[in-house]
């Protein structure tokens, strides 16, 4: 069968670059079977055609007048993923994306056909305005196999559970990489499994050990003697070919991309006036210049995305990884070295799971590029050799629902409860029986949870017990519908109960369960409880230090401390910051919307804090940022020079503005017409 042959209308074939190829076998089965009425679970390796199954199911449910849900694990993916799918427009479908903000109604939904989010945001659908998925007709779960992970799993799982409960006749469509218990996961979505190891790019897999790679068919390449990693990485540079290297620590990659920085001859021009005074510039440009980079979470937003396009416009030979490239964006190389399969996590050394070994492994080959791809497991000593030949040889784990864990049932029944889903023990406990972790582990292990929850839920005032069942207060309400974590709330709560300050409430929101919050150093301990003091914060516990460099992170944050000189006073990367201030922009929104609720008069306060960690900036060039492209550098630039409001700017003279530091003759006139249009919108 060929793409035109699957009926849709000429335009499906521009998606795939107007070719009109056989399909593979796995696609004809997966779309053959979506076609006679089943959900389909597709578990194949990456790059082989799983997009194209989830395109036609989209456009056969568009054809029935339905809407799609494309859903995605991360931001990134969603964004990456709706850059590819607008390209449905030219079919006549309306294609939007829908990340973050959760408290938003679901109007998003009603006004497309497409709509791409992450699991998050469909589930924040699900507590608002369940009904909505009564028009949704397909689900496309992107990445399932992450349904095992123990933060996200539960929220897809909830998402699968829900909306099949809201919409019976709604269709799934689940795209997986190999795992061994697909058949479990197929049961539970009611799907046929559509399983396949075919890959477009063939991949060697081997293990390198001491100056030999031996490869799977048990063929051994002796390298050159010395240096082992670059001599490694030179046998697919030098074929004209890229390689990602993951390591399991952000100084590993630092130091792996030096010392292989050194041993290459490649000279590149980065072309970019990149205007970040965070930490890393010069170290990584000089190794970018290299052709080699390293990519982990201490790196801002924008310095990952300037090295994954680089790397894509093969600007770049090598990236040293964490494994958080793994589980992100789609790089793909024409060699895998998977350099360490041990990692640190929560005090002691484990090894990586065999899944996201296989994750890291499956990103080489390149279609188009690679006529075949190569996924090399490091190994330097006799249990490492062992152990990588476990990894090629064995299964991966099952994927494991953690759907059960008490925090994620208060979480859970608060949402049922408030959105009417399901508002008795009893109807909440048929709705656990419908979900995978049901099926896997028993109803019966979450059947005395579920009542340990809803006391929880009724004695801290988030819901209380009516004649026809449970029913939230304003307060529960609210909570679930700004989709933060019960616990999150009651700390919130306490905090607004007490004399408010911009120190409490940042060590408040940074003592959050939802909060991403920062290691700290023995010396800075004396830092920590001082300011745990000024707070009146009576506890000196790991958490509670850990709460307080996160707020004084956020604290400098927003007074507008340079970027540079926040990473060097707390030993941290850009990105940490950016993290950090992107999940205390949600708790200080929530803190926001709480307060009006509970504390009207602090209302005020608080929505400036959310903007202030927002922007990144004091309350005094608060309007400036929401001039497009002015940040909180250039936002003081201007205030500096007297242009402190956006009238000011939008009657400026280029020239005025081009003579302050980072702004270029461009920059000043766009900003300037960014004010102006601002100014019309507010109809000034
Ligand atoms: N049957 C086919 N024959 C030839 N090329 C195909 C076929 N199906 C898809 N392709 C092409 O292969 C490339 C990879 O396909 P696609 O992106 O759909 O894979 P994928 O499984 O979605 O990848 P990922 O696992 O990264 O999501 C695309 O360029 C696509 O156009």
């Amino acid at each position: 069968m060929r793409v035109s042959d699957l009926g849709h209308p000429g335009e499906f074939l521009d998606l795939f670059g107007g070719r009109d190829f056989e399909l593979y076998g796995h696609q004809e089965e997966a779309i053959e079977d979506f076609r006679s009425g089943h959900n389909v679970l597709l578990s194949v390796p990456t790059a082989a055609g799983k997009t194209l199954v989830a395109y036609s199911a989209i456009l056969d449910t568009f054809a029935r007048g339905m809407k799609s849900i494309y859903i995605v694990p991360l931001k990134a993916l969603a964004s990456e993923k709706f850059d590819e799918m607008k390209r449905l427009r030219s079919l006549g479908m309306r294609v939007s994306i829908s990340v973050g903000d959760y408290d938003s109604p679901p109007s998003v939904i009603r006004e497309n056909d497409v709509v791409v989010m992450t699991g998050e945001k469909a589930d924040s659908f699900l507590h608002h305005d369940p009904d909505v998925f009564q028009d949704v007709g397909l689900i496309v779960a992107d990445e399932v196999h992450l349904i095992g992970e123990r933060k996200r799993g539960p929220v897809l799982e909830n998402v699968l559970t829900g909306a099949r409960l809201v919409n019976p006749d709604l269709r799934v469509v689940a795209l997986s990489a190999t795992v061994s218990n697909y058949g479990e996961i197929a049961k539970w979505l009611g799907a046929r499994s559509v399983v396949s190891d075919f890959r477009p790019v063939k991949l060697r897999r081997g293990i390198y050990y001491r100056g030999r790679i031996i490869y799977d068919d048990q063929s051994i390449e002796n390298l050159p003697k010395g240096n082992d990693l670059w001599g490694l990485v030179w046998k697919f540079v030098s074929g004209g070919g890229q390689v990602l290297i993951f390591v399991n620590s952000r100084r590993r990659a630092e130091e792996t991309a030096r010392v292989l920085a050194d041993a290459s001859s490649r000279e590149t021009e980065i072309d970019e006036d990149y205007d970040d005074d965070g930490m890393y510039q010069e170290d990584l440009f000089d190794l970018m210049r290299k052709g080699v980079a390293y990519h982990h979470a201490g790196l801002s937003l924008e310095q990952r995305a300037l090295i994954e396009k680089m790397f894509r416009e093969r600007q770049l030979d090598v990236i040293v990884a964490t494994p958080t490239l793994a589980a992100g964006v789609n790089l793909p190389a024409r060699a895998v070295i998977v350099r360490d399969t041990t990692r640190f996590t929560d005090g002691h050394t484990e090894y990586i799971p065999s899944i996201e070994v296989q994750q890291m492994l499956g990103r080489a080959g390149r279609p188009g590029y690679d006529t075949q791809g190569y996924a090399i497991i490091f190994a330097t000593t006799p249990a490492g050799y062992d152990r990588a030949r476990a990894y090629l040889t064995g299964e991966t784990e099952p994927v494991v629902s953690s759907f059960g864990d008490p925090e994620r049932v208060r979480f859970n029944c608060l949402a049922l409860v408030s959105s009417r889903l399901a508002n008795t023990l009893e109807k909440i406990e048929a709705y656990y029986s419908s979900t995978l972790y049901s099926l896997q582990s028993g109803i019966e292990r979450v059947r005395p949870i579920i009542p340990a929850a809803l006391d929880f839920l009724e004695r801290e005032g988030f819901i209380r017990e009516w004649d026809d069942g449970y029913r939230p207060t304003q307060f529960g309400k609210e909570v679930s519908d700004l989709y933060i974590d019960p616990e999150s709330a009651v700390v919130l709560r306490e905090y607004l109960a007490g004399t408010t300050s911009v120190d409490r409430a940042l060590l408040a929101i940074s003592l959050t369960r939802d909060m991403q919050t920062l290691r700290y150093f023995e010396s800075e301990v004396d830092t920590l409880w001082s300011f745990l003091e000024e707070c009146s914060y009576r506890s000196y516990d790991d958490t509670a230090l850990k709460a307080a460099k996160t707020a004084l992170v956020l604290r400098d944050w927003i007074e507008e401390v340079p970027m540079r000189q926040i990473c060097n006073t707390y030993a941290i990367g850009p990105g940490d910051v950016q993290s950090c201030a992107s999940s205390a922009e949600w708790m200080a929104y929530s803190l926001w919307k709480l307060s009006t609720i509970i504390k009207r008069e602090s209302a005020h306060e608080h929505q400036v804090l959310y903007r202030r960690i927002s922007e990144g900036v004091r309350e005094d060039i608060l309007a400036l940022t929401v001039i497009r492209g002015v940040g909180r550098v250039r936002a003081r630039r201007l205030k500096m020079a007297g242009l402190d409001t956006v009238e000011k700017v939008a009657s400026a003279g280029i020239d005025k503005i081009a003579t302050i530091p980072g702004f270029s003759t461009r920059l000043a006139a766009d900003t300037i017409r960014n004010a102006s249009i601002i100014l019309r919108r507010m109809g000034t």
